[in-house]
């Protein structure tokens, strides 16, 4: 007869259990074996000297938890490893490593099976306020378009044609502020400007409706008539944007192309990385108006291209400089400006058409972004002559006392409502799947959302656990949005507008998009998860982001910075940041990925008890009202109010420590505990097959993928984290990270060793002056992870956590009793 699953709990305080315990019930083998199983633990323990405390750290008392099968476990005392106290900051008065005392190994207890995760936790100075919050006036938002009467886009200079187009087919029937303020500089003026305004305010369109503007303005008259003049796609090229990502490109380019279907005879095109260089060329030879690009792909073509003749070009845009300086593209840039000449080789096409009258008489350079860091400074200092600074509210322009631009306060949009929560290293992983659930519990309430994660290595982590085990469904998206098998870039609209044949691309999403499990609700059973970092084919990348932005079902974007910066997808309602953006400003770009143009949204940030509750006075900053704190609780409360899915099929029960059922905490342990489990259960295969009992030739299973990448994310992540920017390091001092605490975000009970080999930080292009600062910042990491693995952090402790936790497994599996339904 199987075991009937029974769990019995003994509290035993420091006595020696032999003596105390007495097993009753159950079978006779059974009850020989776990009286067997306390002697052995009484003799094996250490005895208890006079200074030995007779509570453990944690202040629960012991438990003896006898489970068939498995034997007697003892709880409470000596935890795992992920359950030693937290660290305490160190100070300077510490020994130095080398004459620190050796620590010894931490030891996994046998057949372990709670995953512990509200002791030993430290503890938050952030007070919180239990009365509840006042009915606060919703803000005003600060990027919507403009209300008032005269507000529209004829008063701006643009044709009456091109404000039908964007009242009729475009449904904006206002500016924004930033595009009131642009707009008519931009039209008649040929100075450079700089753009700076909130995310989503519209920054796009404030630079290309100026541009159509004036290029059709050399074919037709105010009136709508002709001027006589015939312009077509190879009359020359007159403006180039570029932007540092393909994403963003791709999107500028969609903006453009709407756009344009005023003015069909206009043509443009994208050429980005990752893109067949071919089909670029024969779109450039065959002529194009307006290019879109990522910085490093139109130097190539500069160097390489013959026919693309930048001698018309009268528009330099750079949009998200700042990004593209951090990226390191500088280089890149020197060299662009330096080809696109300030004053223009060809004043006229071929057709012999003069440009200057209608067209600015020299290049007007347009820098774009949201916020202004100090390398804007200097790329203003490569790129623009006596700009004007355009901001959304004033145009006052920011400068010292010597007249230099300084960097400005970055701010949110006044509608976006900021929380911040604080959530110790343990309780990371199962907080932020208690968040999701709760944010998709009830239908409609919540489309979209998207988590920033440090590192592609994480995000590929936490997409692979978060995903369903079943086959995927087909997403709902509407048929137009679908990724076309010819995933051409061009965006020409007119007749001779025709689409070149790009080489069929693959736009599988079949490693990016899958159905979610653990953050369904009955309400949501579908959600659709999606992961995106640069570490991707471009045509996975997009097949992804036109997934996300199209889907019917309730969507989760999992996702490295690569989508912080002017990513438009309006349904976004809430953005997640599981891990904190390495700078301030990165952090806004973030954030704004929701509230867009005068719509709510909603931003959470997790902070870990400590110095990180420090970072809040920088939050502050940048936000209109003041971020509310969250305490874990309160979201382990709501999201585990009810069981959760699991992958395989099946839901979290839960029994907490006094045996009573799905409570929160039970839940949330049950649920840490089957990730855990999920991570380790292909070593039942391995040793099957070592053994040869299913099949002796077959080579032995290596480790469980889901296993490898949970520990490649948690080193990525480690390094990663000591890349913030010097100023914020104070909040995100690698130093104070628990590790082990940190592994159980991961779902690892072992932190696993060789952090220090190759620290490099963040992954920045091997130019520039950025790679060398971050190969700096690397080898100072790596003295200190290499101190770290000093400690005993090393991978054979994990090996052997494997080792015990795959008998655990085998001797569950063997009485039967299934807590956790691992399909
Ligand atoms: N005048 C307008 N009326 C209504 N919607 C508008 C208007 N102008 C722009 N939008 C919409 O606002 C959204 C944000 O625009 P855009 O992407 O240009 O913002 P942005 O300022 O560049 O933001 P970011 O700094 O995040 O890149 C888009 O969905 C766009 O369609």
């Amino acid at each position: 007869m199987a075991d009937d699953g029974m769990l019995m709990n003994f509290e035993i305080g420091d006595v020696p259990i032999s003596n105390q315990v007495k097993f009753k019930g159950g079978r006779w083998r059974d009850r020989v074996k776990a009286q067997k199983s306390v002697k052995k633990w009484d003799t094996d323990r250490p005895k208890k000297d006079s200074n030995t405390p007779t509570v453990p750290s944690s202040g629960r008392p012991k438990t003896a938890r006898y489970i068939p099968g498995v034997g007697v476990q003892i709880e409470g005392g000596e935890g795992d490893e992920a359950d030693r106290p937290a660290k305490r900051p160190r100070t300077d008065s510490d020994a130095q490593p080398a004459q620190r005392p050796q620590q010894p190994r931490p030891q996994i207890k046998s057949g372990q099976t709670s995953s512990k995760l509200f002791t030993s936790n430290p503890t938050h100075t952030t007070t919180f306020d239990d009365k509840p919050a006042e009915e606060t006036e919703e803000a005003k938002p600060s990027n919507a378009p403009l209300s008032g009467e005269a507000e529209n886009f004829t008063a701006l200079g643009l044709s009456r044609r091109i404000a039908q187009h964007l009242s009729t087919k475009l449904e904006m029937k206002a500016p924004t502020a930033i595009q009131k303020n642009t707009i008519p500089q931009l039209v008649k003026e040929d100075n450079d400007a700089f753009l700076q305004a909130e995310t989503g305010s519209g920054k796009t369109l404030a630079y290309l409706l100026p541009i159509v503007q004036r290029i059709t303005a050399l074919s037709q008259n105010e009136d709508g008539s002709s001027t006589g003049v015939q312009l077509h796609r190879d009359s020359g090229l007159f403006a180039i944007v570029l932007a540092p990502t393909r994403e963003l490109c791709k999107q500028i380019a969609a903006v453009l192309e709407r756009l344009l279907r005023c003015a069909p005879w206009i043509v443009s095109t994208t050429v980005t990385g990752g893109e067949s260089k071919k089909s670029e060329k024969a779109r450039l030879r065959k002529g194009v108006n307006i290019l879109i690009a990522t910085p490093g792909r139109l130097t190539d073509h500069l160097d390489n291209t013959k026919v693309l003749d930048v001698g018309t070009v009268r528009w330099l845009v750079l949009d998200e400089g700042d990004r593209m300086m951090e990226m390191g593209f500088e280089d890149d840039l020197k060299t662009i400006v330096g080809e696109i000449r300030k004053d223009p080789l060809k004043h006229e096409t071929k057709d012999g058409v003069v440009l200057d009258k209608v067209l600015p008489a020299r290049r007007v350079t347009v820098l774009c972004s949201a916020t202004m860091k100090m390398n804007v400074q200097k790329l203003g200092e490569i790129s623009l002559t006596d700009a004007v600074h355009i901001t959304a509210t004033t145009t006052d322009e920011e400068k010292d006392a010597e007249g230099n631009m300084v960097e400005s306060a970055f701010a949110a949009p006044s509608q976006l409502k900021q929380s911040y929560l604080i959530v110790p290293a343990k309780l990371r992983l199962v907080t932020l799947i208690a968040l999701l659930k709760s944010t998709f519990a009830r239908k409609g309430s919540v489309m979209k959302a998207i988590i920033f994660i440090s590192c592609a290595d994480s995000v590929n982590f936490h997409f692979d656990l978060l995903k369903s085990t079943a086959p995927p469904p087909k997403p709902k998206m509407a048929p137009s949005a679908l990724p076309s098998p010819d995933d051409s870039p061009s965006f020409g609209t007119g007749a001779n507008a025709s689409t070149p044949k790009a080489p069929k691309v693959d736009t599988s999403t079949d490693d990016t998009v899958a159905p979610a499990t653990y953050i369904t609700s009955p309400a949501n059973p579908s959600i659709i998860l999606h992961k995106l970092h640069g570490s991707l084919p471009q045509s996975s990348r997009t097949a992804t982001l036109n997934s996300f932005t199209s889907s019917k079902d309730p969507a989760v974007l999992i996702t490295t910075d690569i989508s912080s910066r002017g990513l438009d997808v309006p349904s976004v309602d809430l953005v997640v940041e599981y891990d904190p953006a390495f700078a301030a400003a990165d952090h806004v770009h973030r954030v704004g990925r929701t509230a867009r143009a005068g719509r709510p949204g909603k931003a959470v940030i997790f902070l870990q008890p400590g110095c990180e509750e420090g970072y809040v006075e920088v939050l502050k900053q940048g936000a209109s009202s003041v971020p509310q704190p969250q305490l874990y609780d309160a979201v382990l409360q709501k999201g585990l109010s009810t069981p959760v899915q699991l992958p395989g099929g099946g839901e979290t029960a839960g029994e907490d420590e006094g045996g009573r059922r799905n409570t929160w905490m039970s839940r949330a342990e049950a649920l840490q505990l089957s990730i855990e489990q999920r991570l380790l259960v292909k070593e039942d295969d391995e040793t099957e097959n070592s053994r040869g009992g299913r099949n002796r030739y077959a080579p032995a299973k290596k480790d469980d993928p889901l296993l490898d990448a949970a520990r490649q994310a948690f080193k990525s992540h480690v390094r990663a984290y000591a890349t913030h920017v010097r100023e914020e390091r104070g909040y995100f001092d690698k130093g104070q990270l628990h590790l082990g605490h940190m592994a159980k975000s991961f779902g690892l009970r072992e932190a696993p060793g060789g952090i220090g080999g190759g620290v490099v930080g963040r992954k920045r292009p091997a130019n520039g002056g950025a790679a060398n600062k971050f190969a700096a910042a690397g080898q100072g990491q790596k003295r200190k992870a290499v101190s770290r693995e000093d400690d005993g952090e090393g991978g054979e402790v994990d090996e052997e956590a494997r080792r015990r936790m795959k008998a655990k497994m085998n001797a569950l599996a063997k009485a039967g009793a299934s807590e956790f339904n691992i399909g």
